[in-house]
């Protein structure tokens, strides 16, 4: 995996543009959807307003009120300025990201001819042309391999200049527009119009343009507005206590404590920090179509995983024919090699392939044979031809046992007719075919049952390889509290080999994309956050369903589609790094609303003294801050006020450090970290800002 170097947070190519964002986020149609700085915008319009009128009659404090103005100003620029650099590290990755989408033109293939194309530009491609790549030419859109295979550079995409197989079948035929047929040529279906390519909606998404607020980031919000509309009407009342006292106190100080009283570190930096979460994501290769899919990521309990292509490599070789007793080897890999001439998943061709170097078996023409071809599905788990009123199935041992009847002794394949003594024969066979498929599974191999007319000729032995170092990983995720459960559709005795390499917790086989889409649901009524990972068409209603679903870049486009986040990867363990980001965002907004929140208690020993002292000198106990006057003290506390959110802007873009140290322990230490700092900072720095400006005279 190859991790882009994190961009400095005060970056100067960054840090220019965002303050020229900053004003252009003024705009109350921007600011509306911050209630918090919007609340403080009004105040810093209603201040100036008055200002303005006090400067023609010549009344007031004018010195003072334009300098508490200025902060408050400040203070809505720097919220914008947080959010806008945030968004400017987004719009680099998005810029690099750019440069994959290259002008290029496609080799259109003309509606009736196998092989005469037209160049035409990529962007006239619509969705169902058929197009022609070959070796060195950047496939010109999203599509679906549906003939040949080649290998592809996908390095635009996904940094890693490793090749990277791509063919027609099975759950490895999606191709990216963009990336680079290195080897052979392929035939690839259009699946993307231009605009609307997996590039075009990454770069969509690293620049920010389709973020919307989280569930959780809106409730957030009505509490920060909740609590403004508290202090409103706290603030409102100060007016009558200072009356009765016979004084007045200027609005634009009342101002001055509403917006330090009200959360806006938090208000500020909220946005900047669901951004950074989403562009952490995309320096790990994870593209999150949701901040929401961050967010629950960040509580995900169950991680269920498909077997083929996501926990192994998922190119399923055939090595072997096992035939049964009294079958020639021969004869199984001629049907065998009939029922796959077809079947275009790369478990149908290597059985082509195996049958042609051990038998020399060749290729038959589909068009001549006048046969009717049976594809594979997930749901009968089989596949095969009827040629020559003969009809040859291979598939799952079951599916097939239960189609030749190994379960009854009648057989239900077309086409045959039971001896009395036939009862006898397909037992004998079915008991020799379990000991075959047993001895496959045990090795984590898959088993593919072959017949022909209702009558077993044996097994195909297809391999798959357990991806590297997986099992450490998933050791990982365990002592992240993450239970890890493999489903496949593969037997049980092969899963269970296979979980027992990989080092996942549990396993569930046989199962078809419905049972994988239940096992979510009933997951998800217990209570439990579920995440999927998935390559395959077959994965793609668990991928959505499932809360956080993380779907291969080597998968199909459905899969790509159904989920919210793609791992460029393919590295299904890249679970503990979105885990770990999630949390990460979760306890940085925590502990920056504690400390939000824990800083007010500073402001009201600073500014309620200083207001009232005149009206009530009993209130000089409250004084323990000695600030040198009741301006400064006003002064110091807005002022830190808006400088502790240009402070806080690294901690809400790099998100503050996860430990695994478990829930409880975590909290306690935040709780203590940022709710003890946000107590006592604030009186650390309003006092030094006071001692500050009346050192220089300001007030
Ligand atoms: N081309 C094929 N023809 C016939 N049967 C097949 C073919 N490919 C796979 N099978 C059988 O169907 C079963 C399920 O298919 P598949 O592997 O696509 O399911 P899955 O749910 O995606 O599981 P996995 O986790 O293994 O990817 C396989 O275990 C195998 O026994
Ligand atoms: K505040
Ligand atoms: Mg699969």
């Amino acid at each position: 995996m190859s991790k882009p170097a994190e961009t400095g947070v005060f970056d100067p190519q960054i840090v220019w543009p965002a303050i020229g964002h900053a004003f252009a986020k003024l705009h109350p149609m921007v600011q509306i959807r911050n209630p918090v700085m919007f609340v403080v915008e009004m105040g810093a319009v209603l201040t100036t307003l008055i200002f303005l009128r006090d400067l023609v009659t010549g009344s007031g404090h004018l010195a003072f009120s334009f300098q508490v103005i200025l902060w408050l100003w400040f203070t809505v620029l720097f919220a914008n300025f947080a959010e806008a650099v945030a968004e400017g590290r987004g719009k680099a990755q998005a810029d690099a990201l750019r440069k994959a989408r290259t002008q290029t033109d496609a080799k259109l293939l003309a509606p009736d001819s196998h092989s005469s194309y037209e160049i035409v530009p990529a962007t006239s491609l619509k969705v169902g042309d058929v197009v022609i790549v070959e070796a060195g030419d950047i496939i010109p859109s999203d599509g679906e391999v549906i003939e040949g295979i080649a290998s592809v550079n996908e390095a635009a995409i996904t940094g890693e200049s490793a090749p990277v197989i791509r063919e027609s079948g099975g759950d490895r035929s999606a191709v990216t527009g963009g990336t680079q047929v290195l080897s052979d040529q392929i035939r690839v279906r259009i699946t993307a119009a231009a605009g609307s390519t997996f590039l075009d909606r990454m770069i969509a998404l690293v620049e920010g343009a389709q973020r919307q607020k989280t569930p959780n980031e809106i409730a957030l919000n009505i509490l920060l507005a909740g609590m403004t509309i508290i202090f409103v009407l706290a603030v409102a009342t100060i007016p009558s206590f200072a009356a009765y006292a016979g004084g007045a106190i200027p609005i634009v100080s009342l101002v001055a404590l509403f917006v330090t009283l009200i959360p806006t570190t938090i208000g500020a930096l909220l946005s900047a920090i669901g951004i950074a979460g989403m562009n952490r994501l995309v320096r790990f290769n994870v593209l999150a179509m949701s901040g929401r899919a961050v967010e629950a990521a960040g509580d995900v309990d169950t991680l269920l995983l498909d077997k083929t292509g996501t926990i192994t490599l998922g190119n399923r070789q055939a090595t072997e024919f096992l035939p049964l007793h009294g079958i020639d080897e021969r004869e199984l890999a001629d049907a065998a090699q009939l029922s796959s001439l077809a079947d275009e998943t790369p478990e149908g061709r290597s059985i082509v392939v195996l049958a042609k170097e051990k038998y020399g078996i060749r290729g038959r023409d589909m068009g001549e044979l006048h046969a009717h071809f049976v594809p594979f599905s997930a749901q009968t788990r089989m596949s095969g031809i009827d040629i020559d009123g003969s009809s040859i199935r291979k598939g799952a041992v079951d599916s097939m046992l239960a189609c030749v009847g190994g379960s009854s002794p009648v057989p239900t394949l077309p086409g045959t007719a039971m001896r009395a003594s036939g009862t006898v024969v397909v037992t004998a066979a079915v008991r020799e075919l379990r000991e075959i498929t047993d001895r496959v599974a045990k090795s984590g191999g898959t088993p593919l049952a072959v017949a022909r007319d209702g009558r077993l000729l044996g097994i195909v032995h297809l391999k798959d390889i357990v991806k590297g170092g997986i099992r450490e990983r998933f050791a990982a995720l365990r002592h992240m509290g993450i239970r890890t459960v493999m489903i496949t559709g593969d037997n049980p005795m092969t899963a269970a080999a296979i979980a027992a390499e990989a080092g996942v917790d549990d396993f569930l086989a046989q199962a078809t994309p419905e049972n994988k889409l239940e096992l979510i649901r009933t997951e998800q009524a217990k209570g439990k956050l579920v995440a999927m990972c998935g390559d395959g068409t077959n994965d793609a209603p668990a991928l959505a369903q499932a809360d956080v679903g993380v779907a291969m870049n080597t998968g199909t486009m459905a899969a790509r589609e159904a989920g919210n986040m793609v791992d460029l990867d393919s590295d299904p363990t890249k679970l503990i790094e979105v885990v770990e980001i999630g949390k990460q965002l979760l306890m940085t907004r925590g502990s920056l609303t504690t400390f939000s929140i824990a800083n007010d208690v500073a402001k009201y020993f600073a500014i309620i003294p200083a207001m009232f002292v005149a009206f009530y000198p009993q209130l000089q106990a409250l004084n323990i801050m000695r600030l040198s006057s009741p301006q400064s003290a006003i002064l110091s506390a807005i002022i830190f006020n808006a400088l502790i959110i240009v402070a806080l802007i690294p901690l809400a873009l790099k998100g503050v450090k996860y430990r695994p140290i478990g829930a409880g322990a975590l909290l306690r230490r935040n709780l203590l970290i940022y709710g003890l700092g946000g107590v006592i900072i604030p009186f650390v720095g309003i006092k030094a800002i006071d001692i500050a400006i009346s050192a220089i005279g300001l007030s």
